[in-house]
């Protein structure tokens, strides 16, 4: 993939390099600490050595037992202070949210706009390189400034969230730390089993014991549709023929979700996002890898449907995004469980967030060529098997009935703002870190 070249080598979540300094860590104290004799040295050494080939216990499964690791990285009242201070909402009646996935793309915009309007926001993020680890440095500056902190952590690790859970009464969960990308799931596919399943299981598992449970609203995606013909995609279709098994670990999150809303009580929103776009973008994602290769003067690829027409996609404006994820927190009821048990039955949606329109992306490129000034250098050939889609349509008259959501903006001026602020970013100007 042409456009991940230069970015450092992408192992996503799945990459779980932090566990061995704990481990490192804490036997180097017992080889400082150990007698003398030569059995004991020979025997450490081989216990040693054996922990080092074992397979790694890594931050991101340690179990809620573990809270001596958890004590070493978290927590300490400078700590615990700066948590609480951001979750405080600064308006009466606020919602205290704890974005997960904060430093993402869609995770920023929600947790500035939240905290614009007086919710508290607790962020957090793992800053896994599956993309420029700097952007996401960069978004995290821009949440700092509107007083929003990022703890640096990894949804699968169940010390952390129980610890941030003890720390603040959460009223919701944002849920948007995810493995993205279709593609990349052919590269990784552990990975999105890591983040979307189990780094999603454990989110409601600590959530689903909290007293209160918060209500928690996650990001699924329009990928469920998969091969879906029938368009405009709703949400009461059936959505059994996933292409990738990124749609495939977005759609098992769905079927997750159902059975924590049955057993305890959840209240729960899944929001089906249709391929976001705009300023602070995702660089995987062709609008965005497009632009910077058009201005390289590089060749980019467009996919063509097997009848030679252009696929199309329903590219959806992120400030729309940002309405319809804060339309589904304020219209989320309370969950009804408490420590773990189920008192009544709670609240489960599913939404479509699109943009009811869909646009070629022969006319994304277009815009791009007209918006950049520049020709773009294209080379046409058919879907590869790749787990893209041909289409992809959105409905929206539920989430528009039920939340509020409308979406406003077109592709050509959402783009035009993505690419005022792409120049903005990449030619090193001062004003590079502002909305
Ligand atoms: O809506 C969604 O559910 C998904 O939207 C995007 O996925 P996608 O729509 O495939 O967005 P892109 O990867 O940016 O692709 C956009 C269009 O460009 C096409 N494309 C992509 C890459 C390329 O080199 N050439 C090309 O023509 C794709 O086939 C697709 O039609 C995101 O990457 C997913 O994380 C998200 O969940």
């Amino acid at each position: 993939m042409s456009h991940l070249d230069d970015l450092p080598s992408t192992p996503g979540k799945y990459k779980t390099d932090k566990a061995l300094p704990y481990g490192i860590l804490h036997h180097h104290r017992y080889l400082r600490l150990s007698k003398p004799t030569l059995w004991a040295s020979l025997f450490l050494a081989l216990f040693l050595f054996y922990l080092l080939l074992s397979p790694p216990p890594t931050p991101s499964r340690r179990s809620l037992n573990d809270s001596s690791l958890s004590a070493a990285k978290y927590g300490g009242s400078q700590w615990e202070k700066q948590v609480r201070k951001s979750a405080h909402p600064r308006s009466r009646g606020g919602l205290t949210v704890l974005v997960t996935g904060a430093a993402g793309f869609v995770g920023t915009h929600v947790s500035t706009a939240l905290r614009r309007r007086g919710d508290g926001v607790l962020g957090l993020d793992n800053f896994n390189r599956y993309y420029d680890p700097k952007l996401k440095r960069a978004r995290q500056g821009l949440l700092e400034r509107s007083g929003v902190f990022v703890v640096e952590g990894d949804i699968n690790d169940a010390v952390l969230l129980k610890k941030l859970f003890d720390v603040v009464l959460f009223t919701h969960v944002m849920h948007l730390a995810a493995q993205a990308g279709v593609r990349y799931a052919m590269q990784n596919p552990g990975s999105y089993v890591n983040s979307n399943i189990a780094g999603f299981v454990n989110l409601l598992e600590v959530s689903k014991a909290a007293n209160p449970q918060p209500a928690v609203v996650w990001a699924s995606s329009s990928s469920v549709y998969g091969l879906n013909k029938k368009v405009p995609f709703s949400e009461i279709d059936r959505a059994d023929h996933p292409a990738s098994l990124y749609a495939a670990t977005k759609k098992a999150g769905e079927g997750i979700a159902h059975t924590y809303n049955h057993i305890y009580g959840l209240s729960l929103t899944g929001l089906r996002f249709f391929t976001v776009y705009g300023p602070w973008g995702r660089p995987d994602m062709a609008y965005f890898f497009f632009t910077k290769d058009i201005l390289k003067g590089k060749t980019i690829t467009v996919f063509e449907s097997p009848d030679k027409g252009s696929v199309a996609r329903d590219f959806t404006y992120i400030d729309d995004i940002v309405k319809g994820c804060l339309g589904a927190l304020d219209t989320a009821e309370k969950s009804t469980g408490s420590g773990g048990k189920k008192k009544g039955p709670a609240m489960f949606r599913i939404y479509n967030l699109g943009n009811t329109s869909p646009v070629p992306v022969t006319k994304l490129v277009k815009i791009l060529e007209k918006l950049l000034k520049m020709k773009a250098k294209k080379k046409v050939m058919p879907l590869p098997r790749n787990g893209d889609v041909e289409f992809t349509h959105a409905n929206i008259t539920l989430a528009q009935s039920e939340i509020g959501y409308k979406p406003a903006v077109d592709l050509e001026t959402g783009l035009k703002k993505f690419v005022k602020w792409y120049m903005g970013f990449y030619s090193g100007s001062k004003k590079k870190s502002s909305w």
